[in-house]
């Protein structure tokens, strides 16, 4: 149970801000994050690591000398915005490039993927790497499916130490994706975590009973079992990662591991030793030399009872790495140097201040306030489900939809006012909801829906007439643009089982010629149907796939919400016959 919190929206925030004050001696605020207080020398390549809040010390707690050089917080269990990722790597780059490092999860993937090409584009030479080591999650034929866990560590360690050695970008990748190859993790648990402000936890399992193949976001194992005893976990762990050698480790026997002995939240040390005496007795016996092992909290899922277990097969380069120094808040070894002229406290940065807005025509300004007030009915719409949707989302995912589309709407329907206020015409709205949203939602669906957002602008522009076939255009390019950035198509229970019908019937309609209140209100009809029809789907993407069949029978929480959006944004388009873009006669 999380006890302690105000609001629990703004959990994250407040916790990253707590950190930062406390640990001045390793790092400084920033925008989106942290980097480490002692700036990143001229000419080293910056790995910046990162995904949701909710796994201190992950991943704010790694940053310092010989570790991570930045690190971008999201939300509770949700990725940083593309925005936060580049503000931190930005903050933290040094001339040589930048590593962008997280777990394989759909949210990072994405904003990690979108902050690297902004980078690029900014001049900033960027790679990325998405860890893998959760061998519950994929079989090894589907290794790059796997998620990230307590590996993390071992292999932004490995990275950050290259860095810290003077290895050029090109060096530092292929060290972290050698480390990542060669590094294996398998985890069980007694029970689910609670998030901030949530009544019960993401899952449970019976008295007596414990999961098999955890993972880190409160997310029910693959399996079940009695509870064993400390021996008998340890023999399951170590048994389960040592049937899976990496390619160029041949036997066990003669190897060397780094071996990390992770509590998910609510395990305490007394029984992580007991457990890791019998690891460690049962590595011994298979011939495996253990170097370095660490036992203690180094990713967690909040309160989440459980344990994993990681190994990473060393060769003497890797062996180097992960013996090298470090200092940072959560994360020590050996003796760093520390340079002796730190700089003075920096500044906070100067918030950017309003941007002013892109010529617009009196048409166009007159949409943009249409698009405004429908966003507020969008985020009422989503403050009165978010509860629901946290529910269905935990069923198989990790039940944080509510909050992070909470989030969104709200900062999306704050932007599109700002902008109105400022003269902007319908597309500047949609732009500045669409960043707002993205940027302060993270996550998949925050990806998602500035994807949405943006698109629909895009059609609408600031000087066009807002006509019915624009409105069908630009969701049909939404349509395009979200299952081009996702990867999903129909059928892969996601929201865009809910896109896809709606942006097809919103074009026949306004192609035959209907009005768009009428065009939308039958489109929104084939959402809600969509939307009920993803309960009898297996999930093929994102979070809910290794847990398919526990999703049977509930609806797909992101195609949900989007069809409660577009129903919601036909209540306002009803109201308003005399707007450009709602009327029969405004259709060309
Ligand atoms: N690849 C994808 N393409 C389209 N939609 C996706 C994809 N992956 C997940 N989603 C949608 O995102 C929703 C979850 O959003 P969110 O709560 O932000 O996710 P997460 O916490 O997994 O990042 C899912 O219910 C699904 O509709
Ligand atoms: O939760 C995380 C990001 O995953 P999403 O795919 O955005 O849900 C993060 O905690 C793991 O790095």
């Amino acid at each position: 149970m999380t006890r302690l919190f105000n609001d629990p929206a703004a959990f994250a925030d407040e916790a990253l801000e707590g950190f930062a004050a406390a640990h001045r001696r390793w790092v400084r605020p920033v925008t989106g994050g942290v980097v480490r207080a002692v700036p990143t020398p001229r000419g080293q390549v910056a790995v910046v690591v990162g995904g949701g809040s909710g796994h201190y010390p992950a991943f704010s707690g790694l940053v310092g000398q010989g570790l991570a050089h930045g690190a971008a917080v999201g939300n509770v269990f949700a990725s940083p915005s593309a925005q936060q990722i580049r503000t931190v790597a930005r903050a933290a780059e040094a001339g040589a490039g930048v590593l962008l490092m997280y777990g394989n999860y759909a949210g990072d993937v994405l904003h990690f993927g979108q902050a690297a090409r902004r980078l690029t584009a900014d001049g900033v030479p960027t790679r990325t790497l998405a860890v893998t080591d959760d061998i519950s999650s994929a079989t090894a034929e589907e290794a790059a499916k796997r998620r990230g866990i307590a590996g993390d560590l071992p292999v932004f360690k490995a990275a950050a130490a290259a860095a810290e050695q003077g290895a050029d970008l090109e060096e530092v990748v292929r060290v972290a994706e050698h480390a990542n190859a060669r590094t294996r993790s398998f985890g069980i648990a007694f029970s689910g975590c609670t998030l901030p402000g949530a009544e019960d936890p993401l899952f449970t399992v019976d008295e007596g009973r414990m999961a098999v193949g955890l993972g880190i976001h409160g997310e029910p194992g693959i399996g079940e079992e009695a509870v064993p005893s400390a021996d008998e976990a340890a023999e399951l762990l170590v048994g389960k990662v040592l049937a899976e050698l990496p390619e160029g480790v041949e036997r066990a026997s003669g190897g060397r591991a780094a071996v990390i002995l992770n509590g998910l939240g609510s395990v305490k040390y007394e029984e992580l030793f007991v457990v890791y005496r019998r690891v460690a007795r049962l590595l011994a016996e298979a011939g495996v030399e253990i170097v370095d092992p660490e036992v203690g909290e180094l990713v967690t899922s909040f309160d989440m009872a459980g344990v994993s277990l990681t190994l990473t097969w060393l060769d003497d380069e890797l062996e180097a790495l992960w013996t090298a120094p470090a200092d940072t808040p959560a994360y020590r070894k050996g003796s760093v140097e520390r340079p002796q002229d730190l700089p003075d406290e920096v500044p906070a940065e100067a918030d950017g201040g309003t941007e002013a807005v892109p010529e617009a025509t009196e048409e166009s300004r007159v949409t943009g306030r249409l698009v405004a007030e429908t966003l507020t009915t969008v985020r009422d719409t989503i403050d009165a489900h978010a509860e629901e949707l946290g529910r269905i989302d935990a069923v198989a995912g990790d039940g944080d939809h509510g909050i992070g589309m909470q989030r969104g709407s709200t900062a999306a329907a704050e932007a599109a006012e700002h902008a109105v206020a400022a003269g902007a015409g319908a597309a500047t709205v949609l732009h500045r909801a669409s960043d707002a949203w993205a940027d302060r939602a993270g996550g998949t669906s925050g990806a998602l829906w500035g994807v949405i957002l943006r698109a629909i602008g895009d059609a609408l522009g600031d000087s066009e007439r807002p006509t019915a076939d624009r409105v069908a255009r630009g969701v049909t390019d939404a349509s395009a643009g979200v299952r081009s950035l996702g990867g999903a198509e129909v059928g892969d229970k996601t929201m865009v089982d809910v896109l896809v019908p709606f942006a097809d019937m919103l074009a026949a309609e306004v192609a035959a010629g209907a009005a768009l209140t009428a065009a939308w209100d039958t489109a929104a009809e084939a959402a809600a149907k969509a939307a009920r029809d993803t309960a009898d789907l297996l999930p093929r993407m994102g979070r809910a796939r290794p847990h398919a069949e526990k999703s049977l029978g509930t609806p797909d929480a992101g195609a949900h919400s989007l069809a409660l959006i577009v129903r919601a944004v036909h209540g306002v388009l009803g109201t308003r016959k005399q707007a450009p873009a709602v009327g029969g006669a405004d259709r060309k």
